[in-house]
């Protein structure tokens, strides 16, 4: 298989969609490694494997629809594995294993029959300490976006998920391509005040617009940076509600095409007013696990 992932939006042919299958159920709040998660484990609105399993049917569906090659990761039980886009990344044509919160560990494994279809020129391992997940990283054309969190107290939050370290590290690996690294908002409590990934608060869309949360970014001149770059009149900037509603995190199946939450109607009717084609599926209760369209899906060739 030639992998090739160069941007957010060119049109998809192959992808892996996670699953919820046999996914654990709910966890003690003391293992939950998210914030949202853990607030619906207080309240008892933890997700059922039933309402995400038919959540991720329609994705499935759509995908099918556009003509998508579909993967799904080989089920390990009791193991959630709805997040595919962390476990490991396309950037051009090489997959570059994420080295991913131990919690998350097993969840490469159930992607192997993929990875094992890979030349193995064209799998790459970065060192351990180099700690990387597929949400903070966002190949743009020369670009290559990347969420991290350069605090001195990383180590104490479990929201940091890549590290100063691995950006390094991608740059080193990628040396055609312009890293450009973002400082995230970090909070193991707050979900409002989490950017998780880089992709809870920002993503490409279209064939020149982006969504964009502003207090997602620590620093002011980074978040003006990408403002800048897209143009502002073609940013479409959310509020805390929707950042935790997890607006920024729709999937683009085409520059023309995306896939996008059906509650999120300011969002859905500018990206209509934009001439995109919105295909709408409810994907709330996945939403509770701090992730939504774009962490479920891990693409792996796009033309
Ligand atoms: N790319 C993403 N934003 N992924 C979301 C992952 C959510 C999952 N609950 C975690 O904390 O790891």
């Amino acid at each position: 298989m030639k992998l090739n992932v160069t941007n957010e939006t060119n049109r998809l042919k192959a992808v892996v969609l996670g699953t919820a299958k046999s996914n654990g159920g709910k966890p003690n709040l003391a293992d939950a490694y998210d914030p949202k998660s853990a607030l619906h484990i207080k309240a008892g609105t933890y997700p059922k494997e039933e309402d995400m399993l038919a959540e991720m049917e329609q994705v499935a569906r759509v995908l099918k629809k556009y003509g998508v090659e579909v993967f799904r990761p080989r089920v390990i039980q009791n193991y959630n594995q709805i997040f595919s886009r962390d476990i490991g990344f396309v950037i051009d044509d090489v997959f570059v294993k994420a080295n991913i919160l131990p919690d998350r560990a097993q969840e490469i494994d159930a992607i192997q029959p993929v990875i094992s279809r890979l030349d193995n020129s064209k799998t790459l391992n970065l060192p351990e300490d180099c700690h990387v997940e597929g949400g903070d990283v966002m190949p743009h054309g020369e670009y290559l976006f990347v969420g991290t969190y350069r605090g001195e107290d990383y180590s104490d939050y479990i929201t940091a998920r890549t590290n100063p370290k691995a950006v390094e590290a991608l740059q080193k690996a990628f040396p055609n391509k312009q890293v450009k690294s973002f400082n995230l908002r970090k909070s193991n409590t707050a979900p409002k005040e989490n950017a998780l990934h880089l992709d809870c608060c920002f993503q490409p869309v279209g064939n020149k617009y982006a969504i964009i949360h502003k207090n997602g970014f620590l620093e002011e001149e980074e978040y003006q940076w990408l403002v800048q770059l897209f143009g502002v009149e073609n940013v479409f900037e959310i509020d805390k509600q929707e950042m935790f509603d997890m607006t920024s995190n729709i999937f683009s199946i085409s520059p023309k095409l995306v896939i996008s939450d059906a509650h999120f109607k300011r969002l859905n009717s500018w990206l209509r007013g934009k001439g995109i084609t919105v295909e709408e599926v409810n994907y709330r209760e996945i939403a509770k696990q701090e992730g939504l369209l774009r962490c479920s899906t891990l693409p792996l060739i796009r033309e």
